[in-house]
């Protein structure tokens, strides 16, 4: 069954059918901008859906979607068997206990003003556990994040980028969620950093079965952590399957477009590869252009 049929995949854990979200134009006058334009896809529990397309092709848009932040024009979303497109606001609380997020930028996701154990503490405390039964799972959580126990006592401002993104990570699981949106997490990362917290979102779904919809731009990436790639562009998906065969069969032009424009180490080789990509869809847009070029 493909996901663009009009039901709900019955082994899914997250369904999105025909989800369409505009924003206002920009001027008085302008029309609604259609940002997603019938976007429909399925994770499966402990799945890793990779959702890649150039900026401002409706990535976070979709996640933000799902998970409430934005209002849906029409469409359908369905985590766990339950239509949540229309959930209000004290069943997204509830909610909030299966589906989390990790945001791209760990600097400014974490409450500067909190100790790292009050932030892992806030979630738990919020859905009734005890001060000490919440005590005890902080430090499970920073010793499932690979952080020393100490950690629970300092802010923020204290740790590195990379270790801010555990915390973030630990703090989406502290709930034990079924789901985690992961938009960007790695991008505002140095490369070293970026492979162990890429390591460590896969040991976490080895040992939980969580899924992931992993937002990112980077093919890379996505090949590295995804077990099946939906390709959007200009708020449509046009391609989904498998990510190895995705990233090596790709059926449609946009998706080979996009593996061409993955950067490669030849320098000439790279402009053979924009040439052809441009060849394909037309040049790139404006901000997907590199800077000077
Ligand atoms: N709240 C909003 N109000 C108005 N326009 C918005 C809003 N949120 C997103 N947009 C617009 O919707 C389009 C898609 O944005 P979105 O952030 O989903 O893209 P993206 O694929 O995640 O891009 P990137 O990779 O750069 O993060 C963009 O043109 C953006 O400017």
């Amino acid at each position: 069954m493909t996901p663009t049929e009009a039901t709900v995949a019955e082994d899914a854990l997250l369904s999105v059918r025909d989800l369409r979200v505009s924003f206002p134009g920009k001027g008085r006058r302008a029309p609604r901008a259609e940002v997603l334009k019938g976007v429909s896809l399925d994770i499966r529990p402990g799945e890793t859906l990779g959702l890649v397309g150039e900026s401002g092709s409706g990535k976070t848009t979709i996640g933000r979607a799902v998970l409430g932040l934005v209002p849906v024009d029409s469409g359908t979303v369905t985590f766990a068997g339950e239509r949540i497109d229309r959930a209000g606001r004290a069943r997204r609380r509830e909610l909030g206990r299966d589906l989390q997020v990790v945001f791209q930028d760990p600097y400014t996701s974490l409450n500067p003003s909190l100790t790292v154990g009050d932030t892992l503490a806030e979630p738990l405390l919020g859905h009734g556990m005890s001060a000490k039964q919440a005590r005890d799972r902080v430090g499970d959580l920073l010793a499932r994040v690979h952080l020393p126990a100490d950690a629970a006592a300092r802010l923020p401002r204290e740790f590195s980028g990379g270790q801010r993104q555990r915390v973030a990570i630990a703090r989406a699981l502290a709930l034990r969620p079924r789901l985690v949106i992961c938009d960007e997490p790695v991008s505002a990362l140095d490369l070293t950093t970026r492979r162990t917290v890429l390591d460590l979102f896969l040991e976490i779904q080895e040992e939980t079965g969580v899924a992931y919809l992993f937002v990112t731009h980077d093919l890379s990436v996505v090949r590295f952590m995804s077990h099946r790639v939906a390709v959007i562009h200009h708020g449509n998906i046009v391609e989904t399957g498998d990510a190895r065969a995705l990233t090596t069969e790709p059926r449609h032009d946009y998706t080979r477009a996009l593996l061409l424009s993955a950067p490669v180490a030849d320098v000439d080789r790279q402009r053979r590869r924009r040439e052809a990509a441009r060849r394909l869809v037309g040049p790139p847009a404006a901000d997907e252009r590199p800077a000077g070029g």
